[in-house]
């Protein structure tokens, strides 16, 4: 384990998810000028698509394979999301961060809707320079699909087993996990029972908390703990101070 942290902001938080490609820009710049105030570590970040990929993924049937048909998809849900990173790469720029965007679609590749063929030695590099690459959920090529969606949560889950983090925190629109309106301090695969985990509430193709969720248990089994918190509560994860959330474990912890 290293210093590095492993940050991904959720698509609820920077766009408006129930408005189709509308960029939370307030938002984004306070969190920027958050992470230029107080985080001190070498920081990997990752961000979800929210309205600027979820409604193209679903339009043209991403989810469901790709062939000569849909193939347009591919471009239109790059696009879309891509346009994302480039307007928080600049945000963070403008705040005086050496942010990079990473696309996944170049140079990944996946098998039934999961990548098999991911670099990570690159983004650890870049994170001891000082340098903030900023990967998202994105549309890759994949061998028995034709292409598929890749989320967040699902790079969150390759980075931070390629980097070893000390820290991993998902940031998104509620407080954490909740149950019966509460928020659930801790969950391992022991103690999903009983957890109603659904999908967002807003067009998503990629699971909502329960594909989160998932991603974080396989996590955990290689040993990371994660932490679910509402993007409010940054600078208590930037500090490793109380943020009042999820942690993800694994099952003998
Ligand atoms: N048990 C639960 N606790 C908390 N939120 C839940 C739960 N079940 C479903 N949800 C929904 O999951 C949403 C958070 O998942 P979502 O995938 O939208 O997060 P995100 O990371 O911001 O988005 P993205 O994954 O697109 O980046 C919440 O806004 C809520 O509507
Ligand atoms: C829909 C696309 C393009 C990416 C989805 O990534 P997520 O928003 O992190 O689930």
């Amino acid at each position: 384990m290293n210093n590095t942290v492993v940050l991904k902001l959720g698509g609820s938080v920077i766009t408006e998810k129930e408005n189709a490609g509308v960029i939370d820009h307030t938002r984004l710049m306070a969190i920027a000028e958050t992470i230029a105030s107080h985080n001190n570590s070498p920081l990997i970040l990752i961000h979800g698509a929210g309205s600027c990929g979820h409604p193209e993924a679903e339009r043209f049937g991403i989810q469901g394979g790709v062939g000569q048909t849909n193939a347009m998809g591919i471009g239109e849900t790059h696009r879309a999301v891509a346009g994302l990173n480039a307007t928080v790469v600049s945000i963070l720029r403008d705040a005086g961060l050496d942010a990079i965007g990473i696309h996944p679609l170049s140079g990944s590749l996946a098998e039934n809707g999961r990548l098999i063929s991911f670099e990570t030695g690159h983004l650890a590099g870049m994170a001891r320079l000082g340098i903030i690459p900023v990967l998202h959920g994105d549309v890759v090529m994949d061998r028995t699909k034709g292409a598929c969606i890749v989320s967040g949560d699902q790079l969150v889950l390759r980075i931070a087993e390629g980097v070893a983090p000390c820290r991993v925190g998902l940031a998104t629109d509620v407080p954490g996990v909740l149950s019966d309106g509460r928020v659930v301090g801790m969950i391992s695969r022991a103690s999903l029972n009983g957890i109603d985990l659904g999908n967002s509430q807003k067009t998503d193709v990629t699971g909502g908390m329960k594909g989160k969720v998932e991603e974080l248990l396989t996590l955990a089994d290689a040993g990371i703990i994660s932490s679910i918190f509402h993007i409010d509560r940054l600078l208590a994860f930037l500090t490793g101070g109380e943020h009042g959330g999820t942690t993800i474990m694994g099952a003998d912890t």
